[in-house]
């Protein structure tokens, strides 16, 4: 079985001590870094911005995987691969919310066009059908399962099987884009969500709050399968 991509989410940082924590990150089997940008409009809190965003990429050696939870986001999209979610060297992701998204394939085109992979985040309450006829026009669908806005969240248990109904609608796809689960990720749920066809995973409490965040991230890379996923394994 292929380890998921574990992508910890700065949101969940020590913020006066954000140098650290991207080192830290950077020397970790931590493969993005998640970076949760909030407008206090498309969800009910703010987080940062570009100059923040600038600074994460000063000390990343791992690409960015940037989380737009605002409204009207392709007026920030060129600002954030400035920012370096376009690094040439380590490009990384620029993923916008469908429900924030008028002119969605307009806006995963612009993405592309900086040179990042393009992604969408769906809300709990928004069906993956609603993906169907933009499949080739993505590279990840962010499943959120908690409602954006904070970290520290609990986990929403439907969430398994809406990532079961993507990876279906997907086999049908001429490629696959990447499957990332966002909100209440742990060890608890981590054989659950791979199981049921997640490829990567976004974790900022069960890092940053843990006793040694590098000994969490690598716990969720190298996590124990379910007995039923180590039976499909021999
Ligand atoms: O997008 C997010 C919140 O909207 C965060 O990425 C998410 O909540 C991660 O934090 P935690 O692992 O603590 O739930
Ligand atoms: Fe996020």
């Amino acid at each position: 079985m292929t380890p998921p991509l574990i992508a910890p989410s700065i949101l969940a940082a020590d913020f006066a001590n954000l140098q650290r924590d991207v080192e830290l990150l950077n020397h970790s089997e931590a493969d993005w870094i998640h970076v949760d940008v909030m407008d206090g409009l498309f969800v009910p809190n703010i987080s940062f911005g570009i100059p923040v965003c600038e600074a994460i990429n000063r000390h990343a050696t791992k690409p960015l995987d940037v989380h737009l939870m605002i409204v009207q986001p392709e007026r920030y999209i060129d600002a954030f691969a400035k920012a370096g979610a376009a690094h040439p060297d380590r490009p990384g992701t620029i993923t916008v919310h469908l429900e924030a998204c008028t002119h969605l394939h307009r806006t995963l085109t612009q993405i592309r066009e900086t040179g990042c992979k393009a992604g969408v985040a769906l809300n709990p309450h928004s069906p993956v059908e609603l993906l169907a006829d933009v499949l080739d026009n993505l590279d990840l669908v962010l499943i959120m399962s908690v409602n954006p806005g904070f970290g520290g969240q609990s986990f929403i248990p439907q969430t398994l099987q809406k990532i079961r109904k993507l990876r279906k609608l997907l086999a049908g796809a001429s490629h696959s884009p990447i499957i990332e689960v966002d909100g209440g990720v742990g060890t608890e749920n981590v054989a659950a969500l791979v199981e049921a066809g997640a490829d990567a995973l976004v974790a900022g409490s069960s890092v940053f709050r843990a006793s040694d965040p590098t000994e969490a991230i690598r716990a969720l890379k190298h996590f124990t399968p379910t007995a039923r996923q180590e039976a499909r394994l021999a």
